[in-house]
């Protein structure tokens, strides 16, 4: 296990729907303390692309965790491995409390220490009560997902992703449907991830959130990987004002 090297890599990565070529040669990086975009048009392939990462889906190429390949194992060994993500449709049990949603996917995490590194105090509670304390939810710990604003849902299942061993976490849309302040605050929320020593994947359409709180992005159109850098540079890239002709990008 490399610490130095990217925390999360994949080489060459290519899946194929049938006839479609849904994401084709994708190599990326993600250090510690990242976090990077994946960004693109509809049908880019960006969901294809974390449910390849995840093992969801068929892929060729490799996908290496702190140095480890993991691309041969199942999705529940590759979460154990250290990569978690949520979905792009909310993933919370309805019936469930707050407190139970997260308990359902906790063990002993990195939460505890993500806590106490933010916090600069030690919890004396458990994995859970570490989550409710990170993200604010000890307030709403008894509450139902279906009472909670939408913003405060997507934190839960943030929350929920990360009960258990975690280096890496992909986040597929985390924002969609949120007003401006709250994509701020859950921005926020992501670069306290980050910094205390995950490497974050984010998907996102709201480009101001991706501008604020990215380090660098990738840039996928039609399966392939058209640019990267900071985004700055990939929104000032002509190639990727092309590929997003007739969207919100090419407009402002
Ligand atoms: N299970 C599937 N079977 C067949 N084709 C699929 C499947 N999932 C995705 N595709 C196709 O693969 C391509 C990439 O889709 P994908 O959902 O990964 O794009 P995306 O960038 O996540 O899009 P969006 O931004 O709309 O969520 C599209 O052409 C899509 O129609």
């Amino acid at each position: 296990m490399s610490e130095t090297g990217p925390v999360l890599a994949t080489t060459g990565l290519t899946v194929r729907y049938g006839g479609v070529l849904a994401n084709t040669d994708i190599s990326i990086r993600v250090d510690k303390h990242e976090v990077v975009g994946l960004i693109g048009p509809n049908g880019a392939g960006k969901t294809t692309f974390v449910d390849a990462v995840t093992g969801f889906t068929p892929a060729r190429g490799t996908v290496s965790v702190a140095g480890r390949r993991i691309d041969r194992l199942a999705p529940h060994q590759r979460r154990l491995a250290g990569l978690a993500r949520t979905w792009q449709a909310g993933e919370l049990f309805t019936d469930l409390t707050v407190r139970q949603n997260i308990a359902v996917a906790s063990g002993r995490g990195p939460l505890h220490n993500l806590w106490s590194d933010l916090t600069g105090r030690r919890g004396s509670g458990d994995d859970v009560d570490a989550a409710m304390e990170l993200f604010g939810l000890q307030f709403v710990a008894d509450r139902r997902p279906g009472e909670l604003s939408l913003g405060r849902q997507k934190i839960v299942g943030v929350a929920r992703a990360l009960a258990g061993p975690t280096r890496a976490l992909l986040l597929d849309e985390p924002a969609a449907g949120l007003d401006t302040d709250e994509s701020a605050e859950f921005g926020g929320h992501v670069r306290a991830i980050a910094a205390s020593g995950l490497a974050v994947l984010l998907i996102d359409h709201d480009m101001n959130l991706v501008a604020d709180v990215c380090d660098r992005v990738y840039v996928l159109d039609y399966g392939a990987v058209i640019a990267d850098g900071t985004p700055g540079e990939v929104l000032a890239d002509p190639a990727v004002r092309t590929a997003y002709l007739g969207s919100e990008l090419a407009h402002d």
